[in-house]
This record gives structure tokens, C-alpha cells and sequence, in this order.
């Protein structure tokens, strides 16, 4: 028996359908939303997901404002820029691409980013709000996995979830949003340094897979019909490898695949946040 496709792309697509309503109202009613983007440096697939960004915000009706540095800005440049679009009231939320090149202060970066136009909910305030369980911009991929999840009708009250990962960006504000109330998962989160990693994994109902390492979850490791999300981004021979290995959809009941999974996703989350935060500008 082979898993059920959790379709990213379609998904999405139908996010994105809901967005375009909401954001025609707002526009009704004079505000127009405006995502701002700021890229370091010529990583190819860094440039692939602002320019990613920017085609969904014209598809939607989001305006877009784009600040691109050589990777030799300093990094008063780059807090600069980000000073800019804090003041620029065309701008309602915007994102610093990661990573930035070696060297830079990622932390510090953020933390300049007014909270109120944070759209990628990294901003410490943001974060600590996640961690107090009050309304905030939430981080865009976690985001999108719980929404992918609920809208193929996987159960996650109640389920073993294993997140694999420690990343700022998926891992930790993953198992945050899990184990909120309106969540109710249980959530183990693993990483390079768990011991029997394989263990932990064969007890999941639920698994995110964030490490970065090619085919690190196998068959052998997952619970028949557990769901298997596979959020691990490797470039092996110029292809995009994710971290499931291609024998998991026979033993898994449900699998995202990678490309077209959980990435497609995060684009779509980031818009959501754009929209809402335009709307509580309403409120
Ligand atoms: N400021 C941020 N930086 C980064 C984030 C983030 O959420 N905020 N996440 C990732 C990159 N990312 C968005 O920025 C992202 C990654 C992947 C995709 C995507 O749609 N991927 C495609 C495949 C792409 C390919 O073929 O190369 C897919 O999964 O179908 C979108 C956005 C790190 N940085």
C-alpha cells in the first residue's frame, strides 16, 4: 500500500483562493497590503524563495516592496534596510530572508524588525508570544504544517508527534505550536545530538522530518500509518533531497512530499500572516 499524498500545492493553492477574498475587502476599505522582502547576498535558492514570494503576492493582490544587498553589505547595511521598510507605512509586514551571509548577526537583525510588521514571526517579542500562548504572527513553515495536517483531516489531539530538528525557523516553535490547547499533541523534539534517534521516531504517529540530512527517516523507522512530513531541504547533484527516503510511502499513511509539500505551504502561511496583520491594523 502506498501513503497519502499531504498536497502541498494544492493546499495551497486553495489558502491562496481564501486570501484573495480577504484581501479585496481590505482593499475595500482602503488598506492595501504590502510585503517587504530583504535578500543578502546571491544564494541561488535563497533568491528562488524571494522571488517565490513576490509572484504569490502579485497572484493574491499583495503589493511587494524588494530590498536586494550584495552579499558584501555590512551589517549596518542590512540593519538599514530593515530600519527603512520599519518606517515605511506601504510596507504592513515584511521578512529577512535566511540565512544571511556567514558572519552577519542573524539574532540581532531580527530583533530589529518592528514586531507589529514581522510576517515571519521571528521576532523575539513574536516568539515569546508564541511561548505565552497569545495571538501573534506565527513562525510561516510551522504554521504551515499544522494547517496542511488539519485540512487532510490527520488527527493531531492526542497524537505522539517526533520533530526532527532544532531550528529557529521549524523545529522550536514547532513543538510550541503542537502542544498548544487548541493543538494537544505531545510533542518529542530530536535532533544530531538524540541518542536512538530510531526509537523515538517508531513511536510517532505524527513525524517532521527538519534536519537537512538526506533520507535520515527510512521505512524500518516509521510506524505503519503514521504521518511523515518531510521538510528537509539538500541540494545532492544540483536536485532538492529532502530527508524521507522513497521506501517511507510504503510503510507511512500519509507523506508530504518534497518538492511540493511543506514548501509551498510556507509560502502560503506567509501570506496569511501578511493578511491578518493588515486586518489588525483594522481592528
Ligand atoms: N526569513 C525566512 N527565511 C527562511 C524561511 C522562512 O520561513 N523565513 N524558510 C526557508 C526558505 N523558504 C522560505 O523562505 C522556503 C523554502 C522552500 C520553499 C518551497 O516552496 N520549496 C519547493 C521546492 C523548491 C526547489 O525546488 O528548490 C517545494 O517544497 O515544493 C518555499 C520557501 C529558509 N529561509
Amino acid at each position: 500500500m502506498t501513503a497519502q499524498k499531504l498536497d502541498g500545492n494544492a493546499t495551497s493553492a486553495a489558502i491562496k483562493d481564501e486570501l484573495k477574498v480577504r484581501i479585496a475587502a481590505l482593499r475595500e476599505k482602503g488598506v492595501v497590503p504590502g510585503l517587504g522582502t530583504v535578500l543578502v547576498g546571491d544564494d541561488p535558492g535563497s533568491r528562488w524563495y524571494v522571488n517565490g514570494k513576490h509572484k504569490d503576492c502579485a497572484e493574491v493582490g499583495i503589493n511587494s516592496i524588494r530590498v536586494d544587498l550584495p552579499e558584501t553589505a555590512s551589517q549596518e547595511e542590512i540593519e538599514e534596510a530593515v530600519r527603512t521598510l520599519n518606517e515605511d507605512p506601504a510596507c504592513t509586514g515584511y521578512i529577512v530572508q535566511l540565512p544571511l551571509p556567514r558572519g552577519r548577526d542573524e539574532n540581532r537583525v531580527l530583533g530589529l524588525i518592528d514586531p507589529s510588521k514581522d510576517a515571519d514571526g521571528l521576532h523575539p517579542t513574536n516568539l515569546g508570544w508564541l511561548v505565552l500562548g497569545t495571538e501573534a504572527p506565527l513562525p510561516c513553515t510551522p504554521y504551515g504544517i499544522v494547517e496542511l495536517l488539519r485540512r487532510h483531516d490527520v488527527p493531531i489531539a492526542g497524537a505522539e508527534v517526533v520533530v526532527v530538528g532544532r531550528g529557529v525557523t521549524v523545529g522550536r516553535p514547532l513543538g510550541l505550536l503542537l502542544t498548544r490547547r487548541s493543538e494537544n499533541a505531545t510533542v518529542t523534539l530530536c535532533h544530531t545530538g538524540t541518542v536512538d534517534l530510531a526509537a523515538h521516531v517508531r513511536k510517532a504517529d505524527i513525524v517532521v522530518a527538519a534536519a537537512g540530512v538526506p533520507g535520515i527517516i527510512t521505512a524500518d523507522m516509521v510506524k505503519p500509518g503514521a504521518a511523515v512530513l518531510d521538510v528537509g531541504v539538500s541540494r545532492v547533484e544540483g536536485k532538492v533531497t529532502g530527508d524521507v527516503a522513497a521506501d517511507v510511502w510504503d510503510v507511512a499513511g500519509w507523506v508530504s512530499p518534497n518538492p511540493g509539500g511543506v514548501g509551498p505551504m510556507t509560502r502560503a502561511m506567509l501570506l496569511a500572516n501578511v493578511v491578518s496583520i493588515a486586518e489588525s491594523k483594522l481592528a
